[in-house]
């Protein structure tokens, strides 16, 4: 069977709305095999288990893509990336299922052509990108509706701290509250912003972290959906950590060094979240991956 295994990813990063993704050292995986049936799949809730599910759609846009049938299949699910939780779950959906197609006809799609097929399922490259090559990816759709997309590396002294509540925000109800329109003085604030933020996170700059992350375009209208946000961003900035919101929430990402603050800060928002998911994790440098397997781990 195919096993094809998928990085959570963090988009937006603050200022990078739409455009800018991490990946992150926590991972999904989904297995395809063959099946006497349509389809089975296992591994997530019930309301999902049906042809319907984002993971097979995108196996089906695979194999329309490939000019091949859709196979009979079993479809495996191990889940570690939350859902909805702004965490890029319907991204591994999207990538796992095309790359699946890919694995399963051996033919070979470059990462452009995934990029641009799972840019057009999710409506937005942030999180497809990242998952696909993993690291820092800044993306976007030029005018002749192909996907650029230019790759950073994060400095290694920095560390991520993925604080995940125990309630969901949706992706959609997120976009719905944002205005429509943007003056030309926050798109220039925003631009300055975005471009000082890549080389900060680069260069492992937490100062400049500090200050060119701060966002305008939607994390001011979110922040509103997450009514501990305002607590848990205290928490991190009193031990020197920058907190932004995690794609489109409810996850807040803590950006600090390597030293023991990070600590100091899983160990408050625990004692004050027992049932809260707070975890250090890494950048994910490979992006996703497919093996051949015969067994599920
Ligand atoms: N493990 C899974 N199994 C089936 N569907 C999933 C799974 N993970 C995510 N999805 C799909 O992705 C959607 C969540 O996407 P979204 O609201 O954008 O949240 P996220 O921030 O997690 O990407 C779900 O409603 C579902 O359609
Ligand atoms: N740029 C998108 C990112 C959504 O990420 P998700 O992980 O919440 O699906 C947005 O901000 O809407």
């Amino acid at each position: 069977m195919i096993r094809i295994k998928v990085p959570a990813t963090s988009a937006n990063i603050g200022v990078g709305f739409d455009c800018l993704g991490l990946a992150i050292s926590l991972y999904s995986s989904v297995y395809f095999e063959e099946n006497s049936q349509k389809l089975t799949i296992s591994g997530c809730p019930e309301k999902f288990q049906n042809e319907n599910n984002l993971i097979y759609q995108a196996f089906v846009r695979g194999c329309q893509y490939l000019n091949q049938p859709v196979p009979n299949l079993k479809i495996t699910i191990k889940n570690n990336i939350p859902i909805s939780r702004g965490l890029g779950s319907s991204a591994f959906c999207i990538v796992g299922g095309l790359k699946g197609a890919d694995a399963w006809f051996q033919s070979g799609l470059s990462k452009e052509e995934l990029l641009s097929l799972a840019t057009k399922m999710e409506g937005h490259p942030d999180n497809v990108a990242p998952a696909i090559y993993g690291k820092m990816v800044s993306s976007f759709v030029d005018s002749d509706d192909n996907i650029e997309s230019v790759h950073f590396d994060i400095n290694d002294e920095l560390q991520f701290i993925t604080i995940i509540p125990n309630y969901a925000v949706s992706t959609n109800q997120a976009r719905s509250i944002l205005p429509s329109e943007m003056s030309y003085q926050t798109a220039t604030y925003q631009v300055g912003h975005a471009l000082a933020l890549a080389k900060a996170l680069e260069d492992g700059n937490l100062a400049l972290i500090h200050k060119s992350i701060v966002d305008k375009m939607h994390e001011p209208y979110r922040s509103t959906l997450i009514p501990d946000y305002q607590t848990t961003k205290e928490i991190c900035e009193s031990f020197d950590g920058t907190m932004y919101i995690s794609g489109s929430g409810s996850t807040m990402m803590c950006i600090v060094d390597q030293t023991e603050n990070g600590l100091q800060i899983v160990d408050q928002i625990k004692a004050l979240h027992p049932d809260w998911n707070v975890q250090h994790l890494n950048v994910d440098t490979q992006g996703a991956t497919s093996e051949m397997t015969k067994v599920i781990v």
